[in-house]
């Protein structure tokens, strides 16, 4: 048996299946399976990198529908299988399973490890999907799903609003009006298809208006935020500047009076 040593993050797995098992994507899964006791650290980044490699059939998903079985921290588990509505619903719940059948198989407690995490740890079974729930590029997928959780209990149409500069609020509307989603609706209730619709209503807009894809609604509100920390230290420069000179200005009144 072949080992291969290296980080695993950066890990091509594509040249270590033999040509035989290669199957085509719309096929039976092949006879490969990925298993994998991560550590913690490495587990989300991971599964994010495959996910992207899911997506575009490359690394070992080239050969076919891979399935993969991998531990997480538990509550990381319970966010990859999360339905709409649940608790644990977020952006990692839509990327894994837009593209992938996603099943947790069992828990195993912290303490049968050696030495014991101070966590449960979730054992989840993927599976690729033939068809993505979502027709949208990867990036595209996760750049939604980012703004859209970042408030995934207010209403929808203010994580939307996070997608579009201040004066093109008049986007968010269309957005909602071309996915024919309601504006009312929380992040966390929405299922995978209607984040789908979402998608595909915000792909409509950037084919119409490419720069819109380059706003940044975090870069935007730092800049935002340096601009105030700027005035606040000009501020501040001004009234010890001015007490200073209120301070110079009694002093030589002083001066004068005692002349
Ligand atoms: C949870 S332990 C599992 C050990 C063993 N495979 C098992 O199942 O008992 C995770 C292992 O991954 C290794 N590891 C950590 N980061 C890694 C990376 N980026 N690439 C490859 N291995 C890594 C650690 O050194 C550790 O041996």
């Amino acid at each position: 048996m072949d080992t291969f040593k290296g980080d695993i993050l950066s890990f091509n797995m594509e040249d270590v299946v033999p040509p035989e098992f290669a199957r085509t994507w719309h096929d039976s899964t092949p006879d490969i399976h990925v298993i994998g006791n991560l550590p913690f650290s490495v587990s989300t980044p991971l599964i994010i990198r495959w996910l992207d490699s899911i997506s575009r059939q490359s690394n070992l998903w080239i050969h076919g529908r891979t399935p993969m079985t991998l531990t997480f921290q538990k509550e990381v588990a319970e966010r990859i299988v999360a339905p709409p509505r649940s608790e644990y619903r977020c952006r990692l719940s839509v990327m894994c399973q837009y593209l992938c059948h996603v099943s947790l198989k069992f828990s195993i407690p912290g303490k049968a490890f050696v030495p014991p995490p101070k966590v449960d740890v979730g054992v989840v079974k993927f599976v690729p999907r033939k068809d993505p729930l979502i027709r949208q590029p990867f990036s595209l997928v996760e750049r939604i799903n980012r703004h859209l959780f970042h408030h995934a209990n207010k209403y929808c149409v203010k994580s939307l609003g996070t997608l579009f500069p201040p004066d093109r609020e008049d986007l968010v509307w269309t957005v909602l009006e071309l996915s024919d989603i309601d504006s009312q609706i929380r992040p966390f209730e929405l299922t995978n298809e209607q984040i789908g619709q979402l998608c595909d209503a915000y792909a409509t807009i950037i084919r119409q208006e490419p720069d819109i894809l380059t706003y940044e609604f975090r870069s935007q509100k730092s800049a935002k935020e340096r601009r105030q920390k700027i005035n606040r230290v000009l501020a501040l420069e001004q009234k010890l500047l001015s007490s200073s000179h209120e301070a110079t200005t009694e002093k030589s009144d002083e001066m004068r009076d005692q002349r």
